[in-house]
């Protein structure tokens, strides 16, 4: 639960946080969470164990309580407080709309089990891509330490992806982006390898509106620091054999 002295301010219900340009549900928070809570994840990030880290080519991720084995999340394990607690009972705490008590409330667990951690230091990204089946298809990613534009992309009649996004969305420190339905289905996402976003504005991003400040943006450009983002799912299946193996497994 929140302390009374919690400084975030919640909406009421996600309605007034829907991002009407795109095509299915999806919502921006830019005040998710406080300065302080985002400075306590990003320190309980950067100090995990070294073997948390798998390191990419360019980027380097956590994955939380554990990778997934063929889709499943082996064992019913908890994620850690720090994991949780601001962000999940937050996320759980608004409604959608009337009927709808929170984005998890029909998902096969009730709350995103597993978390995403990746980071991007300036002149990375990730290529165009869709998530697969092993999630429920609500997406909630807090964003840490930097802005920078997630862009949509549909594919081409003939299969291919077609290069320019269909949509930008730009996401601040702090904030939570909520993608669902077909923008996870049928569209890809990615984040292009830049050091600074350009041509920001209201005609090109999709979230204008939603944004905490606008105006470091009127020269259109966002040069990009260090963005870490923590990305929460419900993954779909989950082994409670798991448990039993975990010992054979080292990664902790
Ligand atoms: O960092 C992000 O916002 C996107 C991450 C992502 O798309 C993924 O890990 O599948
Ligand atoms: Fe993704």
């Amino acid at each position: 639960m929140d302390s009374p002295s919690s400084p975030i301010r919640l909406p009421a219900s996600l309605e007034a946080s829907k991002i009407h340009a795109l095509p299915a549900a999806a919502y921006y928070i830019a005040d998710f969470i406080s300065e302080e809570e985002e400075q306590a994840i990003l320190h309980k990030v950067e100090t995990a164990p070294k073997a948390r880290w798998r390191q990419l080519t360019h980027r380097r991720l956590q994955t939380w309580p554990s990778d997934l084995v063929k889709d499943t999340l082996l064992g019913a394990r908890p994620l850690p407080a720090w994991l949780e607690d601001p962000v999940v009972a937050r996320i759980l705490s608004i409604p959608v709309s009337e009927s709808e008590p929170n984005l998890f409330a029909s998902s096969p667990h009730g709350r995103p089990n597993h978390v995403l951690i990746n980071e991007y230091p300036p002149n990375t990204g990730i290529m165009p891509h869709k998530d697969g089946s092993a999630y429920y298809p609500v997406v909630c990613t807090v964003s840490l330490g930097s802005s920078l534009c997630l862009n949509l992309y549909k594919s081409k009649e003939d299969g291919a992806l077609d290069p320019e996004p269909v949509w930008r969305i730009l996401q601040e420190p702090r904030s939570l982006l909520v993608t669902t339905a077909d923008l996870y289905s049928e569209y890809l996402h990615g984040i292009e390898p830049i050091s600074t976003d350009v041509d920001i504005s209201e005609q090109t991003i999709a979230n204008w509106s939603l944004l905490r400040s606008p105006s470091p943006y009127q020269d259109g450009l966002n040069e990009r620091q260090t963005r870490t983002s923590l990305t929460y799912r419900d993954v779909l299946k989950v082994s409670k054999l798991g448990n039993k193996l975990r010992p054979l497994f080292k990664r902790l």
